[in-house]
């Protein structure tokens, strides 16, 4: 078993003040595989003390070396790629070579994107040609409180760290408590990439311990947070005391609208992306609108998907799906399979229980539900599980009722070979993010949510600007540097 106890702080491992011991389970076997502490007021204290303190030299180094930086970090990344893949896939059950790809994979992504997006930025110009006593200076906000979950560890602890690292903050960052060993891993690649003591800390804790001592602690000037919506309004509220700069990512529950006159592989698409990472990601297309002229194919497509996407152990390689991350997250995937069948939907794939043959690991059968009314809870909650929920629908305004009729807005799907009822659906949906055809987002481009998805924009230009104070000064010299 992994002992992984310390934190980093100040450029340092260091031992906990104030720690108890917390076992890290794989969801494959139900073992723990390591051993991490949680900190307590006293380590919050002090990682963000380090921040404060190395706050006035980082904010000020020049661009080009922030860059350098992190040019250097995407080298080692890349390097220990791997190892990277390996602690994804132990504590949240990504399979391995999935987890050595798309997860791991993903962190190199965002990287590459934001040394991109940072050439765009202009951290000092004249508000004008014509005003050039007018400057206009983008600075660091400061000193950052990072709090990610666990089911794209290094998807999300990319998209928070490299833009405060290039914006030039310092911060402080608390992964989550179920899968933190990919991010002790990065403190590694950070360390070794020669960031300066004290810009990049690392605590681990849960989220009434040291979450709450972050998104509350007077030293700390911004908290980004990803995760639950429950979570992001606890934390919109502790921060509010301090008034704190907020950046919110939260859940989902996208729509995948599929016409008559979608492409042929519209529907075996939208499932396997359902069921994608186990269903456990935020902008998984969990309600799958059909129209109705399509609808009886396409359920039975659907099924037959879930029928075919195999389940097994994150540590054998393959293009299985694995288990759900935990036993909490395993039970309430159970509940919400039963909540629908108990509701009414006409369960044609999958249901309650672990696949057959498998009695241990938090295995989840790939589950559709047919006729399903978007007033069922399983339309409604977030189940993060790869539960599928088909709704029919009549015509395009109908889809884009039901398709908007959520509290959120994070990514909806659009499927036609119609161009112009595309473009014209896109502009109507409520949401931070519409995917169309199968075609996913462009290097650069912004993540985000609207409504009770979150507030904020992350990757490329946005994802850097948010980590940007914007100062206007009058009486400028130009003449002077
Ligand atoms: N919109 C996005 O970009 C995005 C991406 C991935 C996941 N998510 C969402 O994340 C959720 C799943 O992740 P989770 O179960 O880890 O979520 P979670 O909200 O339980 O935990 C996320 C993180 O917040 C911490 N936390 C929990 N309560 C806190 C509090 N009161 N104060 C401070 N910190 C607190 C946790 O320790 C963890 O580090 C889903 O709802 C999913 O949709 C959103």
């Amino acid at each position: 078993m992994l002992d992984k106890r310390k934190f980093y702080i100040n450029g340092q491992w260091v031992d906990p003040i104030d720690g108890r011991d917390l076992d890290v389970i794989d969801p494959s076997t139900e073992e723990a595989c390591a051993v991490i502490s949680l900190g307590g007021k006293a380590d919050s204290d002090a990682a963000v003390a380090a921040a404060r303190a190395a706050l006035p030299g980082f904010m000020e180094t020049p661009p080009a070396e922030r860059k350098a930086l992190v040019e250097k970090i995407l080298e080692v990344y890349t390097r220990r790629n791997d190892e990277m893949g390996e602690a994804i896939s132990l504590e949240m059950g990504a399979p391995i070579d999935m987890a050595k790809t798309s997860q791991s994979g993903s962190g190199t992504w965002h990287i590459q994107n934001f040394l991109r997006a940072f050439d765009q930025i202009e951290f000092e110009a004249p508000l004008s040609e014509k005003a050039p006593e007018d400057r206009i200076i983008k600075e660091a906000v400061g000193v950052c409180a990072l709090i990610t979950p666990w089911n794209w560890p290094m998807n999300q602890v990319t998209l928070k760290v490299i833009p405060a690292l290039l914006a030039g903050c310092t911060m402080v960052l608390k992964p989550s408590e179920i899968a933190p060993l990919s991010s002790l891993l990065f403190a590694e690649i950070l360390d070794e990439a020669g960031v300066p003591p004290g810009v990049f800390n690392l605590v681990n804790g849960d989220g009434p311990g040291v979450g709450t001592d972050l998104s509350g602690h007077p030293d700390v000037d911004m908290v980004s947070f990803t995760g639950s919506t429950r979570a992001g309004i606890a934390i919109s509220k502790n921060a509010a005391e301090t008034l704190k700069h907020i950046h919110l990512e939260l859940g989902g529950k996208g729509a995948n609208i599929i016409f008559a006159d979608a492409d042929e592989k519209a529907v075996v698409r939208g499932a396997r992306h359902c069921f994608n990472n186990t269903g456990q990601s935020c902008n998984a297309p969990t309600r799958m609108l059909v129209e109705r002229s399509i609808y009886d194919q396409a359920v039975e497509i659907a099924a037959a998907t879930a029928e075919k996407t195999r389940v097994g152990s994150a540590h054998e390689p393959g293009n299985h799906i694995g288990p759900a991350v935990s036993q909490v997250q395993f039970d309430k995937i159970q509940d919400l399979i039963q909540k629908g069948i108990d509701e009414g939907a006409r369960l044609v794939a999958g249901g309650p229980g672990r696949p057959e043959g498998v009695n241990r690991g938090y295995f989840v059968r790939p589950t559709v539900f047919a006729d399903v009314n978007n007033d069922m809870t399983i339309a409604r909650e977030e189940i993060f599980g790869p539960v599928l929920s088909i709704i029919p629908f009549e015509d395009e305004a109908d889809a884009l009722r039901i398709a908007n009729d959520t509290p959120y807005g994070l990514t909806n799907y659009v499927q036609s070979q119609d161009g112009a009822k595309r473009n014209r659906v896109a502009r109507r949906l409520r949401s931070g993010m519409v995917e169309m055809n199968g075609k996913s987002r462009g290097r650069g481009s912004p993540f985000g949510g609207m409504k009770a998805s979150g507030r904020g924009r992350e990757g490329g230009v946005w994802g850097i600007e948010d980590f940007l104070e914007v100062k206007a000064v009058s009486g400028w010299s130009p003449d002077d540097a």
